[in-house]
């Protein structure tokens, strides 16, 4: 039989026994989990537990851990706990009726900048002209408009809740001037004339024996609407690639993140059409087609 230990609960030992609790729970990241909710508890930078590992907290702090330690525990996602996830290098806020920003999209990000800036050069007389469609948080039209300084953002999402959001996250990056919020059923709340030079979007594009198959964490606490697009996932985006072309200027882009399952599924779509030409798939860090990226036939 092992008696209890009455070692001080330090830093480094609260770390230990909640990265291996999180660990049995199924965590993929149970330490950086741990380190992250112990920084929130203790409102300190990450970084600075690594010089405080011989520290007790205090009780107010201990109180603090263990409520978030117990909801990630059920599978919470850690930056609903925290509040916040870092996007682009941008903190985004979030809460449970947004989807919490992935790794993955900031390719799209990266895409949609790219082909912002080579139409730039042939569009001297106005500025450049972006919309993201299913903002959720804002974190597309925030990262695209902090890294394209005279570019107008037009953002749009069906969820009121996630647009509250996405204005706070907007307001924070001081980004009113340059990116107007609508709730919009994708393209419908938009003039008939809306023109963009870059449509992007992370629409839902989950199936849903994809959908019955995630994790709880993702499943029980991300909004359903942000995931699920139809029995085979392309419910969305074969809206959004008809669609598109009416707002597009002549030479614009469409970017849209995708599931290596929907990939091939999505290009056959867009080249069938006969809408889009310059068809590119750009996959993400794992080898997975993620992002397709399309220009508009003339
Ligand atoms: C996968 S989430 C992407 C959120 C955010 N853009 C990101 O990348 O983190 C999809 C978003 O599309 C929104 N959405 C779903 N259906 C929509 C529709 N028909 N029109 C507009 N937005 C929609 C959801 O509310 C959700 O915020």
């Amino acid at each position: 039989m092992t008696t209890p230990s009455t070692e001080p609960w330090t830093v480094l030992r609260l770390l230990q026994w909640t990265s291996d609790f999180f660990k049995s729970r199924g965590s993929e990241s149970p330490r950086l989990d741990a380190e992250i909710l112990l920084a929130h508890a203790r409102d300190c930078e990450r970084i600075e537990l690594y010089t405080a590992f011989a520290e007790v907290p205090s009780d107010e702090q201990r109180i603090a851990f263990r409520e978030l330690v117990r909801r990630r525990g059920e599978g919470a996602p850690v930056a609903q706990l925290v509040g916040f996830r870092e996007f682009y290098s941008i903190p985004i806020r979030v809460d449970e009726n947004v989807l919490v920003p992935r790794p993955e999209t900031e390719h799209l990000v990266v895409e949609a900048i790219d082909q912002a800036k080579r139409i730039a050069a042939t569009v001297a007389d106005r500025p450049l002209r972006i919309l993201d469609i299913g903002t959720g948080s804002g974190a597309i039209a925030i990262a695209i408009a902090k890294n394209l300084k005279d570019a107008e953002v037009v953002a749009v999402d069906v969820s009121l809740a996630a647009l509250d959001i996405a204005r706070w996250n907007v307001e924070k990056q001081k980004l009113s001037d340059r990116i107007t919020l609508m709730q919009s059923d994708l393209f419908e709340a938009l003039q008939a004339d809306a023109k963009f030079d870059v449509i992007c979007s992370n629409p839902p594009y989950i199936s849903q024996s994809e959908y019955d198959s995630l994790p709880d964490t993702v499943r029980n606490h991300e909004p359903r609407g942000a995931l699920l697009a139809g029995q085979d996932g392309t419910e969305i985006i074969s809206r959004i690639l008809a669609d598109a072309p009416a707002h597009l200027f002549p030479g614009g882009r469409l970017v849209l993140e995708y599931s290596p399952m929907i990939a091939d599924s999505c290009k056959a779509m867009a080249e069938g059409s006969g809408k889009w030409n310059d068809i590119k798939r750009i996959r993400d860090l794992a080898g997975h087609q993620r992002i397709l990226s399309l220009g508009q036939t003339a």
